[in-house]
């Protein structure tokens, strides 16, 4: 059963479309990357869910919901550009943030203490916020995001502005919670989606491109290419690949034999078959994996 289920959502601004008539929905225990070029609605779709800005059309429903729930109390946002008070004590803002979401002060504190552990910051829990490096605000960020318990986390581009040290913090952080709770971020850094997201929702423009799990979309896009290195000279090779009935064309390049076929799984058991029959000097034998890159291009410039 879905955790959440967005209908025909839009958003114009005056007579612009910033986003555009998109459904999605997802199941929980999933981590959802939500990926697109700049400008493509990323943000006004997450705005739109944690419930800050009205959709102009659609409709979000998270399972469980009643008819006048507040949206709030099923999702925990981390905004691009999240606003510390940097006077503050990290401590001090979790418990703020915990009786802002209606949390009593005695399990405000509990909370507080419990979550900056979790996300690993509790031994400076009594330092000033401002003293705080761009990875430990993000873990404070994603700390108090959390505090009440949400369904959903929502991140938004929660890396983007961070130095290799401080992504390198949140990706682990977030490969953590993963395991134990449901979680939706934009950003428009495949890599990241590729390493800590199961699904993807492609946006463009702020139509939905492209959405499923990484795995199928892998498969979907998979450039059909298999690369073959030889001991000797891969010209000598060509001729006989190219007379194989499941191969369309091949070009070498950096003596790599590059070969363009219909049907991957037929092409390599004739190219294996027929290397072993005439004892090929094959030194290496590659299937080309399609990179996100390669989706995202595809999709986006289609
Ligand atoms: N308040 C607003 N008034 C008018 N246009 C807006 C407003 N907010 C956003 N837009 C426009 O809506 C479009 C989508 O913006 P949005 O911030 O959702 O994109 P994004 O995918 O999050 O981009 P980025 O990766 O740059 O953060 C953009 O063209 C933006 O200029």
């Amino acid at each position: 059963m879905s955790l959440l289920t967005v209908t025909k959502l839009s958003k114009n601004y005056d007579a612009k479309n910033v986003v555009d008539d998109v459904s999605f929905d997802f199941e929980s225990g999933k981590c959802i990357a939500l990926i697109g070029p700049n400008g493509a609605g990323k943000t006004t779709i997450l705005r739109m869910l944690a419930g800050l800005l009205k959709p102009s059309a659609g409709t979000i429903r998270f399972s469980g919901m009643k008819e006048n729930d507040d949206i709030r109390k099923y999702i925990g946002y981390l905004p691009q550009y999240p606003v510390f008070y940097n006077w503050m004590t990290g401590l001090e803002f979790m418990i703020y943030s915990g009786r802002l979401s209606y949390l009593s002060e005695a399990e405000a504190k509990r909370r507080a203490a419990v979550l900056l552990d979790k996300v690993g910051i509790i031994d400076a829990k009594n330092r000033r916020i401002g003293k705080y490096s761009g990875g430990m605000k993000q873990r404070l960020g994603i700390a108090q995001a959390i505090i009440h318990k949400p369904k959903l986390l929502m991140l938004d581009e929660p890396v983007s502005s961070l130095d290799p040290i401080g992504r390198r913090e949140v990706l682990t952080l977030m490969n953590e919670l993963k395991q134990e709770m449901t979680i939706l971020f934009s950003t428009h850094i495949l890599s990241d989606a590729d390493e800590v997201s199961d699904d993807l929702l492609l946006l463009n423009k702020g139509e939905i491109v492209e959405q499923g799990s990484i795995m199928e979309l892998r498969k979907k896009y998979q450039t059909s290419v298999i690369m073959l290195e030889f001991q000797e000279d891969a010209a000598i090779y060509q001729g006989k690949v190219n007379a194989l009935t499941s191969v369309s064309n091949s070009f070498i390049e950096r003596d790599v034999l590059h070969v363009s076929v219909s049907d991957i799984t037929k092409a390599r058991q004739e190219i294996l078959a027929q290397a072993t029959k005439e004892n090929w000097p094959l030194t290496s034998f590659t299937l080309n994996r399609a990179s996100l890159e390669d989706m995202f291009m595809k999709v986006v410039t289609s």
